[in-house]
């Protein structure tokens, strides 16, 4: 569904990709892992079409999608960080996207928005939201459109446990009806019952890409925390 070849993308001196290459198919949920800085961000913003990078290719559904824009309509993203304007309420952002999308044929997902509680917040100004609730939102937005891809930056931190379980409900319903999701977090422990692979990258390489199954059978470990020390100190 998602392939990328050779992708190469330079921040002045620093490498942020390094000749990553690699394939992500349909119903698979996929952790992006490793240190602060080794490029995850940089690798889901390339996909997004947000950073060009400066050599390879990547292509969505077969095609190139330098030669397309609307691939990006197929993928929910949560970012680390949402920004939003800042004067509008929930509401208001809320149906900015939907105007924004046009698109009246999309079945509206508002499954989170519910389990959120956020249907009591809808007229609080965006700055007037604690950096949960921003999160909430953030998360509400990439569900809303029922897309095929959904591309999750940290997507429980700074949310309560509650609400943090509630969104890992979703994630997996979501993996259930097929659809690919590509998550990066640093707290593997919140990962285990979600993913079915893991891509672990190190100063923009990739250093390995396991199916979930394979790093426990390798390492002998059943937690990722563990598996992935294991691995790293090998
Ligand atoms: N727009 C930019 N301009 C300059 N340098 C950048 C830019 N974006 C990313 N970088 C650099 O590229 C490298 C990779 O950053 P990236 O945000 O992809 O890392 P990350 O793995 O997502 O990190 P984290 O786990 O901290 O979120 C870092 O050294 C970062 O400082």
């Amino acid at each position: 569904m998602i392939t990328a070849k050779n992708i190469t993308k330079t921040f002045g001196r620093v490498k942020a990709l390094n000749d990553i290459s690699v394939s992500f198919t349909k119903g698979e949920c996929i952790a992006l892992l490793g240190p602060n800085g080794c490029g995850k961000t940089t690798l889901i913003k390339s996909i997004l079409g947000m950073v060009v990078p400066d050599k390879g290719n990547i292509e969505f559904d077969g095609r190139p999608i330098s030669e397309q824009w609307q691939y990006r309509s197929n993928i929910g993203y949560m970012p680390q960080i949402g920004r939003y304007p800042e004067n509008m309420t929930i509401a208001n952002v809320i149906d900015m996207m939907k105007d924004i999308r046009k698109d009246t044929t999309v079945h509206l997902d508002e499954e989170l928005i519910v389990s959120f509680g956020l249907q009591e917040l809808m007229d609080k100004k965006m700055h007037t939201l604690s950096g949960g609730t921003r999160q909430k939102v953030s998360a509400c937005l990439a569900f809303l459109f029922s897309p095929d891809v959904l591309i999750l930056d940290e997507p429980t931190a700074g949310l309560d446990p509650v609400s943090s379980e509630q969104l890992k409900k979703k994630i997996v319903l979501e993996k259930e009806k097929g659809k690919l999701i590509l998550i990066t977090s640093h707290v593997l422990s919140e990962l285990d019952e979600l993913i079915t692979e893991v891509f672990y990258m190190q100063d923009g390489r990739l250093l390995f890409h396991k199916k979930l199954l394979e790093l426990i059978q390798d390492t002998g470990e059943e937690r990722l925390v563990k598996a992935i020390a294991k691995i790293m100190t090998a």
